[in-house]
């Protein structure tokens, strides 16, 4: 198999340093380093002693047996461009990138010569920069490899076993089926989050910033998902726009039958959808998938 000893992160904001710090733990004899088109954010790398950082993108992959994209979705092509000349033969490039039929198509068309094998780790936090990152964020969570025709075998080994060596439980599934699951799962709450929140403010002079001063838990929830990076999710949403467009459409029908409900005092109809979600929260807390274990994981181990 393939040994994945000298790895490169492009891109050293929550994502990109988090594997730095998780790497740098987990496999001790390997060479890390790293380059992000913002300088501040290079500084700020050096200063944490997270990876080598160098100057450019070519710098950072001249060596490296495994390069990891960890940009916003929108910047993946340009991180692409900038090190498809300088790549050692051989060698695997990888990403994180939150949607992936898309990403995986554009890393394929411009890596041509390399080995692609795109991947999502599915954790995370609302947080950006190198400052937000934690060794222990992919421990327990999912990572999902979206290999193509293209992705080879070994290089499919070698990324499961860097991804598990960081902690993670690691998938391999279908781009586009990825892209529909995770736009039911993470993209369209992600929406409705921005949405509300949005509401909210906009009442706020109705209210007279009564919603803000006595926010309870729920509309907490989603100020701290409202909060995600806005380059982030942009571009996710633009990369993603058919599976959460489908998505949305279901959604909205979902929504229609609730408001029906209301209005004709259809009591039956919300009690049986809150008791399915009850169950579905539940099953959610027996898999170990709430936050519950990442947050104690954020507050205690920072590093
Ligand atoms: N934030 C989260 O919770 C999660 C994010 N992801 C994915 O990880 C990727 C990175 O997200 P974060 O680390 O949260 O973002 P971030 O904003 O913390 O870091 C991204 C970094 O990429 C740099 N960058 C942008 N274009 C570049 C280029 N062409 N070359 C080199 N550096 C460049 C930026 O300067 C920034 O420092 C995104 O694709 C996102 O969809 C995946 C799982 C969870
Ligand atoms: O902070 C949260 O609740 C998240 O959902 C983090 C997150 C954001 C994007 C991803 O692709 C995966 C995880």
């Amino acid at each position: 198999m393939d040994e994945l000893n000298t790895v490169a992160i492009i891109g050293l904001g929550l994502i990109g340093s988090s594997i730095a710090r998780a790497a740098g733990a987990a496999l001790p004899g390997s060479s890390l380093t790293g380059f992000d088109s913002d300088e501040a954010v290079r500084r700020r790398a050096a200063e944490l002693g997270l990876v080598a950082v160098v100057d450019s993108a070519a710098d950072a992959v001249r060596d490296a047996n495994l390069v990891i994209l960890c940009v916003p979705v929108g910047a993946m092509t340009a991180a692409a461009e900038s090190i498809a000349p300088h790549l050692r033969p051989g060698a695997i490039v990888s990403d994180v990138g939150s949607s992936k039929a898309s990403v995986a198509a554009e890393l394929e068309r411009v890596l041509s010569v390399a080995r692609v094998v795109p991947a999502h780790p599915v954790a995370g936090t609302e947080q950006s920069g190198p400052d937000a990152g934690f060794a222990s964020l992919f421990r327990g969570r999912w990572c999902i490899l979206t290999p193509g025709e293209t992705s080879d075998g070994p290089a499919l080994l070698a990324l499961r076993a860097f991804w598990q060596a960081l902690g993670a439980r690691v998938e391999v599934m279908d781009a586009h089926h990825h892209d529909l699951v995770l736009a039911v799962t993470s993209h369209v709450p992600h929406l409705i989050a921005y949405t509300i929140v949005g509401t909210a403010s906009d009442l706020e002079a109705v209210t007279e910033g009564e919603v803000i001063k006595y926010s309870a838990g729920g509309f907490r929830d989603f100020t701290r998902i409202a909060a995600s990076s806005p380059v982030m999710w942009r571009d996710i949403f633009l990369a993603n726009k058919d599976a959460v467009l489908d998505t949305l459409q279901r959604f909205g029908e979902d929504l229609s039958l609730l408001q029906r409900a209301i209005r004709n005092d259809d009591g039956e109809t919300l009690l049986d959808l809150f008791t399915r979600t009850s169950a579905i929260r539940r099953g959610i807390v027996e898999m170990g998938q709430d936050t519950a274990a990442a947050d104690f994981g954020r507050t205690h181990e920072q590093g």
